[in-house]
């Protein structure tokens, strides 16, 4: 699915305005279509409108005035005297009772018709007080364009944001339904078109469909070296996370890959090193339990199909040297997660620029914080825009992580809305990492679709695990166990 942000939809939006139809008669259009849909849904007896000051507030009069025409009782609750032209248009020709006031709400039907994509600041008083009420009502709500309190490209609330039961959006899903609070805002999408000039500056929001036949047939005359050499990298005498490493490395298998090793620093081998026998564990120098830089012992792993390196390595300068030695020897494609983000952060990022291997980065909001200089709010309220500067600037793909992922590598940029709050636990990311290793020595894929495919293995994983173990009781371990679900979803064309 292609989705725009508000700052695409005022383009095309105000285009259309100037080149091909009136605002008024756009509006119109969305109010009748509005209503269509809406009537496809609910069968209402008594209906309240949420009128705001402009746009949206004019869509939300005309659907009324159409709910009017076919005898259901409508009426309307201005949030503001103050209306916009087309606005107040629709306010004029609406024949149902107006309050300023939120009436008691014994209606069966809520219509949001707040503010839309023109939001642009933290929402006032009267808007939150209105929003809280409704949304504790219980009642139905139909969304118009927005659920109003939501940034349309963000997805970040602004104080309060309305929950709807069935959102209809104009022309394109907006990115802000896919991120951040958008993801709570509502429960079932409907797309209405009324016009609009089409644009092609898209983010693409993953489907499983698009991954339908990405994995290979194997054939019976192979054997463990036909499938790709996996390797992470990671742990520390301070972070041994012996269990989770592990069993990162293990996903590799999982994967598809002929063989999985791990390598850890020599102080902790034998922490690791009969968990997964499966898994060929291996030490590399160690000076105080972290990894020590010695080239003689990297230069085997040159071999590796995949390296994923950083988790639980804690930040040095040994750990940056040997960062520094695969970017500058390695030919195939770098996972630098984890301590390995928060390592270049420190001792700098200009070998990024400059390098031999392809590189994929996978930072939580607080690591991109670290690499981009950015502040926390700044990022969440611009993930795409920064993902794709951020990627560009360095050459790199990066999988920016949150409750929905944002993937990029520069040029192309994609939202993986896979998962569920199951993922929001420490391991999740090491879990990710070990997808991404074993997906890269599998499959002959770009770095850029290696991330938006364990992106979605990871998700889509746990949401067959929530099928069977709560939420609340699911561990990146239950979760890795579902991945031979998705496998199987994959192949199921
Ligand atoms: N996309 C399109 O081409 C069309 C859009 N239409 C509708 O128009 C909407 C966009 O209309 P507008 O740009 O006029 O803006 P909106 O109706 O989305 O809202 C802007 C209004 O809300 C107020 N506002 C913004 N932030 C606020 C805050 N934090 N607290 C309180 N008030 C706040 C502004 O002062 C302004 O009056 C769309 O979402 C859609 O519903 C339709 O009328 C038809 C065509
Ligand atoms: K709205």
């Amino acid at each position: 699915m292609e989705a725009i942000t508000k700052e695409v939809m005022k383009k095309i939006d105000s285009y259309t305005c100037q080149n091909i139809t009136k605002s008024i008669d756009l509006m119109e259009e969305a109010g009748a279509s509005f209503a269509k849909v809406t009537l496809k849904y609910y069968n209402p007896k008594r209906v309240l409108l949420l009128v705001g000051s402009s746009g949206n507030g004019g869509d939300a009069l005309v659907l009324g005035r159409y709910l009017l025409k076919m005898g259901i009782h409508v009426d309307a609750y201005l949030v503001s005297k103050n209306l916009s032209i087309d606005c107040k248009t629709n306010k004029d020709l609406f024949l149902g009772d107006f309050y300023y006031e939120l009436p008691k709400l014994d209606y069966d039907l809520i219509i949001d018709g707040l503010i839309g994509f023109g939001l642009n600041s933290k929402l006032k008083d009267n808007y939150i007080d209105v929003i809280e009420k409704v949304n504790h009502s219980k009642l139905p709500i139909v969304a118009l364009d927005i659920p109003t309190g939501i940034d349309a490209t963000s997805g970040i609330s602004y104080g309060a944001f309305i929950k709807a039961d069935l959102l209809i959006t104009i022309e394109y899903p907006k990115t802000g339904l896919f991120l951040n609070d958008g993801l709570d805002s509502y429960k079932k999408l409907e797309i209405i078109s009324i016009g609009i000039t089409p644009t092609n500056e898209f983010v693409h929001i993953n489907e499983i469909n698009d991954f339908k036949g990405v994995l290979p047939k194997r054939n019976r005359n192979t054997n463990k070296g036909s499938y790709g050499k996996a390797l992470i990298i990671g742990g520390s005498y301070k972070y041994p996370g012996a269990s989770m490493l592990a069993y990162s490395s293990l996903n590799q298998f999982k994967m598809g890959v002929g063989y999985s090793y791990l390598y850890v620093p020599k102080e902790v081998y034998e922490l690791y090193a009969l968990r997964h026998p499966e898994v060929i564990v291996s030490s590399l120098p160690s000076i105080d339990g972290h990894i020590k830089y010695d080239e003689e012992a990297l230069k085997p792993l040159l071999k590796m199909d995949s390296i994923a390196i950083g988790m639980g390595m804690d930040i040095s300068i040994d750990l940056y040297e040997v960062i520094l030695y695969f970017l500058v020897n390695y030919d195939k494609t770098l996972v630098l997660d984890a301590d390995a983000l928060n390592t270049i952060a420190k001792y700098g990022m200009s070998p990024l620029k400059n390098k031999k291997c392809k590189v994929i980065m996978t930072p939580h909001i607080k690591e991109m914080e670290r690499l981009s200089l950015r502040g926390t709010n700044e990022i969440l309220n611009n993930p795409i825009d920064i993902a794709k500067e951020f990627a560009n600037m360095y050459d790199v793909t990066i999988i920016l992580k949150s409750a929905s992922s944002i993937i990029s590598d520069g040029k192309s940029i994609s939202i993986s809305n896979f998962g569920n709050p199951s993922l929001a636990k420490g391991g999740s990311g090491d879990t990710l990492s070990g997808i991404l290793s074993g997906v890269l020595a599998y499959l002959d894929i770009t770095p850029f679709e290696a991330a938006n495919l364990s992106c979605y293995i990871l998700g889509r994983a746990s949401e067959f695990a929530s099928m069977e173990i709560e939420e609340e009781c699911m561990s990146p371990l239950d979760i890795s166990k579902y991945i031979n679900k998705v496998f199987k979803e994959i192949k199921n064309e």
